[in-house]
């Protein structure tokens, strides 16, 4: 690895526990795309020069908004476009070299499946594709069945499946090499809460088996959830990079979480923070995310069918 080619330096990448400079899964050096037209002429530079490194076993966001260069920077990883300057090693080798993507899944943003196959045929065929064998393609195509939750409609059409199943099954297809690199491209697009939470453990659990993890998505609160680190591009050029935890982290404010405080007890609190100079914001009670709440509702009805939350009174109170 070129230690100097690292010229996106934030203090923060040392600081990485789970991984150290020798197990570089993802490397570009000085990487740049111009898009051209059918002359020759420049049309768009979609990417500006990006130094960015994905050490093995982390989940690495690539965030930014539309038309920031996202899909370009994965394609060059992919390999599936020449670079106008600069290199991209993956795996230490070429990003041009067909061999390493066999250690790659992808899940494109959106997957061209066949829809008159159902998901065992569709997952044996991309096993084939793989060269496995068909005890291999037997067992591999049940376990990922299995994994992203597809057991009860194995046997149906994808024409059948709805936007979230379509996206378990495009999922699924990106695993059948057990790859050691997954690239997830709006992985949790279409997918209802449920689906999400599932989705983002399902991403936790592959960095827990040692994959190197490349997520590409819009949903800022999923990117919070499972990254570790992530990339912000904008108009092509890389804005920031570093631990999300580092990132997002409001240095000059303080919080304490206590359970079982008296009235008394939190009045000598704020005394005391008075006291030591500081100032309290509020104290309150801390409220849930939405997804606690609608999965917690969710659970609870499949739990209780035909108990409900709400009152008689707060629905006529809603009707006024
Ligand atoms: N084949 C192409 N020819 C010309 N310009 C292109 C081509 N592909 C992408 N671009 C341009 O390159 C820039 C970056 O596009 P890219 O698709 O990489 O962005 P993105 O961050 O993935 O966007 P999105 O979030 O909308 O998917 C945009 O200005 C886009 O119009």
């Amino acid at each position: 690895m070129d230690i100097d080619s690292t010229a996106v330096a934030d203090g923060t990448e040392d600081s990485n526990a789970k991984s150290d400079s020798s197990s570089v899964v993802i490397e570009t050096r000085s990487l740049s795309k111009v898009y051209r037209d059918f002359w020759g002429r420049k049309k768009v530079q979609a990417l500006k020069p990006l130094d960015i490194e994905v050490k093995q076993g982390e989940i690495f966001g690539l965030l930014g908004p539309n038309g920031s260069g996202k899909s370009t920077t994965i394609k060059l990883i992919l390999g599936l476009l020449f670079p106008t300057s600069g290199r991209v090693l993956v795996f230490d080798q070429d990003a041009t070299e067909t061999k390493k993507n066999e250690r790659i899944g992808y899940l494109p943003e959106e997957s061209y499946l066949y829809k008159f196959l159902n998901a065992e045929e569709t997952l044996d065929f991309y096993g084939r594709l793989f060269d496995l064998s068909a005890a291999e393609r037997a067992a591999r195509v049940d376990e990922l069945i299995k994994m992203v939750g597809l057991d009860k409609a194995r046997h149906r059409q994808l024409r059948e499946y709805s936007k979230g199943m379509t996206r378990r099954v495009g999922l699924a297809q990106a695993l059948v090499n057990d790859p050691d690199l997954i690239m997830l491209d709006e992985p949790t697009t279409g997918l209802d809460p449920i689906g999400t939470r599932e989705m983002k453990d399902l991403i936790l659990r592959l960095r827990d088996e040692g994959k190197t993890v490349l997520l590409c998505s819009h949903q800022l609160a999923d990117v919070q959830d499972v990254c570790d680190r992530v990339a912000i591009l904008h108009q092509g050029e890389l804005k920031e990079l570093g631990r999300v935890d580092e990132l997002l982290k409001v240095k000059d404010v303080t919080e304490i979480h206590a359970r079982g405080l008296s009235d008394a007890a939190k009045k000598e609190i704020q005394e005391v923070i008075q006291r030591n100079g500081g100032t309290t914001d509020y104290i309150d009670n801390p409220t849930a995310t939405m997804e606690e709440l609608f999965l917690q509702i969710v659970r609870e009805s499949d739990e209780r069918p035909g108990m409900r939350r709400v009152s008689e009174r707060e629905l006529q109170e809603g009707d006024k």
